[in-house]
């Protein structure tokens, strides 16, 4: 099958929506503290997605919500370095979100601790933006499960700007990343998601992460049997049942990222409505930091699709750029269309 976002709206520009947070590294033995130094990397699920776009060429832009102070600004005037277009960027509230994570670990452990209560984007009100002045020009949305999962406002912000986009016939996608350590606010996943997924076009996340949000069911025994055949089903019956739930969505993506040992064996999955395309496997015993490979994946689909490769070709570039995040230290990958090409599998 063709591209099945090949009628939809193109060439304008890829308008990624949410939280900005800043990335503080500690280090696991606490020699920060006698070296007086504490890296850090510019962060956030969606703006990782942004910054690859627009190094990959495509007119990238995006919103959060920044406090109007000088550090904004020079953050700010990096991501336009980076040609992300940032004329969208709502200024006000009290302070940017942080993150911090102990060098070498993933967001899945105790490394990770959240410093974002108060953030300007968690203080974002419904009506508060003029969504007909940022969604100008924009021809494909992005956002991720990571915002509605702040607070009540932010998932009210996030309906009303899906309504918007919608009403606009902008494509949207979603990025169905769990984060467990959000979700603070009273609300379930599952209580919040498929009122708005309902307005994407393509779906990206995992078969759990499609259970835990849209009650889509995973046989019970397939993380015992660990068979990549019994995986790969799983995904096709999980996207088919996406694709029935909600009408719009014409292509649901999985990612399967197995930790083993020190490295990773990674595979991937792209439904397009007709057929189940899978990708090569791609397998290492040291990764550098896993952070931010999903967004990877994520920007590589939109890549694939916004300059109409085919379904296969999208995921093959989509998997290639995310295995090749976890040698990169950082948020966000530096690697090239050309790199990401010619790295992928044959
Ligand atoms: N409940 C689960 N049981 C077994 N494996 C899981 C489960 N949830 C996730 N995984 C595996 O872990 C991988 C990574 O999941 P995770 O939710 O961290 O992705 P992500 O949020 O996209 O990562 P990133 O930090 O790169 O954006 C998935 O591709 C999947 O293979
Ligand atoms: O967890 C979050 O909210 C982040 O945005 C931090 C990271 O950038 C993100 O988890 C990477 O996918």
């Amino acid at each position: 099958m063709s591209n099945p976002f090949e009628n939809g709206s193109s060439k304008g520009s890829i308008l990624s929506f949410g939280e900005l947070l800043l990335r503080i590294c500690p280090d696991a033995g606490g020699e920060w503290l006698h070296e007086n130094q504490l890296p850090f990397f510019v962060g956030g699920a969606e703006l990782n997605v942004a910054t690859a776009l627009a190094l990959w060429g495509l007119p990238s832009a995006y919103f959060t919500a920044l406090p109007d102070n000088a550090l904004s600004t020079q953050i700010l005037d990096y991501l336009q370095d980076k040609n992300v277009d940032t004329a969208p960027v709502y200024m006000g509230g009290d302070r940017i979100g942080l993150y911090y994570l102990t060098r070498g670990k993933d967001i899945k452990n105790n490394a990770l601790i959240y410093d974002r209560a108060n953030s300007a984007f968690a203080g974002l009100k419904p009506r508060q933006v003029d969504w007909d002045k940022v969604l100008n020009g924009v021809s494909w949305f992005h956002f991720s499960a990571i915002c509605p999962a702040i607070s009540q406002d932010v998932a009210d912000v996030c309906v009303e700007v899906l309504e918007a986009a919608s009403a606009r016939n902008i494509t949207i996608s979603v990025d169905l990343n769990y984060r467990a350590r959000l979700w603070q606010y009273g609300k379930q996943p599952i209580d919040v998601m498929p009122q708005l997924v309902k307005y994407a076009d393509l779906i990206m996340g995992n078969i759990w992460a499609a259970e835990r949000m849209l009650d889509i069911p995973v046989e019970p025994n397939v993380t015992e049997s660990g068979q990549k055949s019994i995986y790969l089903k799983e995904a096709q019956k999980s996207s088919e049942a996406i694709i029935a739930q909600f009408p719009k969505c014409k292509a649901v993506a999985n990612t399967f990222r197995f930790d083993a040992g020190e490295g990773i064996n990674y595979y991937t999955a792209l439904y397009d409505g007709d057929k189940l395309h899978s990708s090569k496997q791609y397998d290492t015993d040291k990764v550098v930091d896993k952070v931010g490979s999903g967004d990877c994946f994520m920007a590589g689909l939109i890549y694939g699709f916004y300059s109409k490769l085919s379904p296969l070709e999208t995921l093959e570039f989509a998997t290639s750029a995310a295995y090749q995040k976890l040698f990169i230290e950082g948020d966000a990958t530096n690697k090239t269309v050309q790199q990401i090409t010619n790295a992928i599998k044959l």
